[in-house]
C-alpha cells in the first residue's frame, strides 16, 4: 500500500510545497491532518520560509474529510475520534498563520479538501477541476469552515445552492464566481501557485482572509431572503433530512454573528449531525456504491475491461431509446435498430427528444446545462453518434448489443439467434429484460458465456441503477466488460444472479404486495402513502 504522508520541501525561493499523499483521492485522514499541522508549523517557524504551497499528490488535491472515521464514529458513538481540524488547523495554523498560503488545486478539491483551500490566501487551479461542499450527500455539513468562508467567497446565494445540492463546479466557474485566483495549466500549476505565494508575502497581491470578508454577503435583509427562500425549497427537496436545514442555520449564524461564531457553531452541529441515522444511511450508500465495484471472480483477478466503442440498441421504445441516450452522451457509436422506419423514426425522435429533455431537467433539477455541464455542442456531438438501421448490416463490427424489445420470450430467443450469427465473437450480447430467466432467452444459442442482463430503469438515461444480471455462463470478461461500460455512461453497476426478479423487482414485488395486503385489511391507501413517504422514500406505493 502506498504511504500515507504529508511531505514539505522547501525551494531556494523560500516556498515550501506542502503535498498530501493518500490515494486514490488524497483523503483527509487523521495521521493527514496531524502531518499538515506538523508541516505548517514547521514551515511557519523557518527562517528560510516566506511563503507556503499546499497540493496533492497524483493529481488529486483532496477528496475530503476521510469518509472512513465516520464509519468508525457511527460504530462507537465516540465523536471524539474527530480532530479539531476547523479551529485549530484552519483558522488558527492556516488563514491566520505567519505566512501565506496558496493551494495549488488540480483534479478535485471536495468537502474538506476545498475547506482547506479556502483557508489558504489564494487558489490557483488547473482547467476543469471539480470544487464542491458534498457534505449534505454524506448526512452532515461542511465541518472545516466551509459554510462560512464559501458564501465569503463567492456571494450567499450561490454558495447555498452548492451546499444544497451537493454539485461540484469546474475551476473555470470557479474563477468567475470569485473562488478561484487564477486558472493555469497543469504544467504551470505549481511555478505560478509558488510565485503568487511569493507575491502575497512581498505584499504585491492581497493576503487575504477569506473568513474576514464581507463584500460578497450583502445586506442582512438580502441575506435573510436568500436563507428564506433556501429553507423553503429543502423543505420540499430534502424534507427527511435534518442536515439541510442545520447547514442553513450555520450559514446564517455567521451572518448575523460574524464568521468566527459561524465556525464555531459549525464546528458543534457538524459533530451532533455526523451521529445522526441520516448520516447513518447515507455513509452506508456511499461505501455500499462502491463495494458494486468488486465482485469476487470478476475484479482483482488481473482481467482488463475490453474497448467497448460501438454499441448496438435493439428496439427504439421507451428503454431502447433511453439507453441509446445514454450511451451516446458518453461518446459511444450506438446503432438503434428498429422493425420498420416508422418506429425507427420515433426512436430517433425519442432521443432527441431526450436531449431536450436532458437540458431541461438538469436546468431546472441541478443547473447542470446552465452552469454548463452538457454544452450544446456536447449534446449535437452526442446525436451525431446515434445512427437508425432496419437490419443488421451494421453489427457486423459492434462490441456489445443490447436487446431492448417487448418481454416477448419467442421475440427475444429470436433475436438472439440472429444477432449470434450477424455479430463478431468477441461481442457481448445482453438483454434489457427485467423479468425473464436469462437461460431461457438464450436457449436456442451456443455464445452463453456471452449472454448477459443489462437492466436499465426509466428513464434509463437519467436513472443511476444498472442490473447486471449474470448465469452460471456468463463470462467474467462479459461481466467486467459491461461493470466498465456502466462506468463510463455514469450508471451504478450492480451485479446480480438470474434469478426471479433479479435484485430490485425481488425486492418491490414484497413491497408493494405489502401495501396491497394492507390496503385489503382496510387501511386507507393515502394513509400507506403518506406514512411510506415519511420513512423518506420519494413516493407511496399508490401515488
Ligand atoms: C469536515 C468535512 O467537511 C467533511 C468531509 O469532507 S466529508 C467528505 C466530502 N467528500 C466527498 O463527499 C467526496 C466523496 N468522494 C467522491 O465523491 C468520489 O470518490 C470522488 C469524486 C472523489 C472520486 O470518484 P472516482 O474517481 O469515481 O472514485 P471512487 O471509486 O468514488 O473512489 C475511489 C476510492 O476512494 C475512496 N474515497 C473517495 N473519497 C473518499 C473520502 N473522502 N474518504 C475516504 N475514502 C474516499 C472510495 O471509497 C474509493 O475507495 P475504494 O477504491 O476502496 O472503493
Amino acid at each position: 500500500m502506498a504511504p500515507v504522508k504529508v511531505t514539505m520541501e522547501v525551494g531556494t525561493d523560500g516556498v515550501a510545497v506542502i503535498t498530501i499523499f493518500n490515494p486514490p483521492v488524497n483523503a483527509l485522514a487523521i495521521p493527514i491532518i496531524a502531518g499538515l499541522k506538523e508541516k505548517w508549523t514547521e514551515a511557519t517557524m523557518r527562517n528560510d520560509v516566506k511563503a507556503i504551497v499546499l497540493t496533492g499528490n497524483g493529481g488529486r488535491f483532496s477528496g475530503g474529510f476521510d469518509i472512513n472515521v465516520f464509519q468508525k464514529v457511527h460504530a462507537n458513538g465516540d465523536t471524539s475520534q474527530m480532530p479539531d481540524v476547523s479551529v485549530d488547523l484552519v483558522v488558527n495554523t492556516m488563514e491566520d498563520g505567519k505566512k501565506p498560503a496558496v493551494a495549488a488545486i488540480e483534479g478535485l478539491a471536495l468537502g474538506g479538501g476545498l475547506e482547506l483551500a479556502l483557508g489558504c490566501h489564494a487558489r490557483i487551479a488547473a482547467p476543469r477541476a471539480q470544487l464542491g461542499l458534498p457534505e449534505l450527500s454524506l448526512g452532515v455539513m461542511p465541518g472545516f469552515g466551509g459554510t462560512q468562508r464559501l458564501p465569503r467567497l463567492i456571494g450567499l446565494s450561490k454558495a447555498v445552492e452548492l451546499m444544497m445540492t451537493s454539485e461540484p463546479i469546474m475551476s473555470e466557474e470557479g474563477k468567475k464566481l470569485g473562488l478561484i485566483d487564477a486558472v493555469v495549466p497543469s504544467s504551470e500549476l505549481l511555478k505560478v501557485s509558488r510565485q503568487w505565494a511569493l507575491d502575497i508575502a512581498e505584499r504585491h497581491k492581497p493576503w487575504m482572509r477569506s473568513l474576514h470578508k464581507t463584500d460578497k454577503i450583502g445586506s442582512l435583509s438580502e441575506a435573510h431572503e436568500i436563507l428564506k427562500v433556501a429553507r423553503e425549497q429543502v423543505k420540499q427537496t430534502a424534507k427527511n433530512m435534518p442536515q439541510h436545514l442545520a447547514c442553513i442555520e450555520v450559514i446564517e449564524e455567521g451572518i448575523i454573528h460574524g464568521g468566527y461564531n459561524g465556525v464555531l457553531k459549525e464546528a458543534k452541529v457538524f459533530k451532533d449531525l455526523v451521529l445522526s441515522d441520516t448520516s447513518k444511511g447515507l455513509v452506508h450508500i456511499f461505501f455500499s456504491q462502491r463495494a458494486t465495484s468488486k465482485v469476487p471472480n470478476v475484479t482483482g483477478i488481473g482481467l482488463k475491461p475490453r474497448t467497448v466503442k460501438k454499441v448496438a440498441v435493439i428496439g427504439g421504445g421507451l428503454m431502447g431509446s433511453g439507453i441509446a441516450t445514454a450511451l451516446a452522451l458518453s461518446n459511444t457509436i450506438v446503432i438503434l435498430k428498429e422493425i420498420n422506419s416508422e418506429f425507427l423514426q420515433k426512436g430517433m425522435k425519442a432521443i432527441e427528444e431526450t436531449y431536450e429533455d436532458v437540458s431541461y431537467i438538469t436546468a431546472n433539477v441541478s443547473g447542470l446545462v446552465a452552469r454548463k455541464k452538457l454544452p450544446q455542442d456536447k449534446a449535437d456531438k452526442a446525436l451525431s453518434m446515434v445512427k437508425g438501421a432496419l437490419d443488421y448490416s451494421d453489427f457486423k463490427d459492434v462490441d456489445m448489443v443490447i436487446e431492448a424489445v417487448i418481454e416477448n420470450v419467442p421475440l427475444k430467443q429470436k433475436i438472439f439467434s440472429e444477432i449470434e450469427k450477424v455479430c463478431p465473437p468477441h461481442c457481448i450480447l445482453a438483454t434489457n429484460t427485467s423479468t425473464i430467466d436469462l437461460n431461457i432467452i438464450g436457449e436456442n444459442t451456443t455464445s452463453k458465456d456471452r449472454i448477459i442482463g443489462a437492466h436499465f430503469f426509466s428513464p434509463a438515461h437519467i436513472m443511476p441503477l444498472l442490473e447486471i444480471v449474470r448465469t452460471e455462463k456468463t463470462s467474467a470478461q462479459a461481466i467486467l466488460d459491461l461493470m466498465a461500460v456502466g462506468k463510463a455512461i455514469k450508471k451504478v453497476p450492480v451485479v446480480v444472479g438470474n434469478c426471479t426478479g433479479f435484485a430490485v423487482n425481488r425486492t418491490f414485488f414484497p413491497y408493494s404486495q405489502g401495501a396491497h395486503i394492507l390496503v385489503n385489511l382496510g387501511v386507507d391507501v393515502f394513509r400507506i402513502d403518506t406514512q411510506i413517504a415519511s420513512f423518506g422514500l420519494p413516493m407511496g406505493p399508490f401515488q
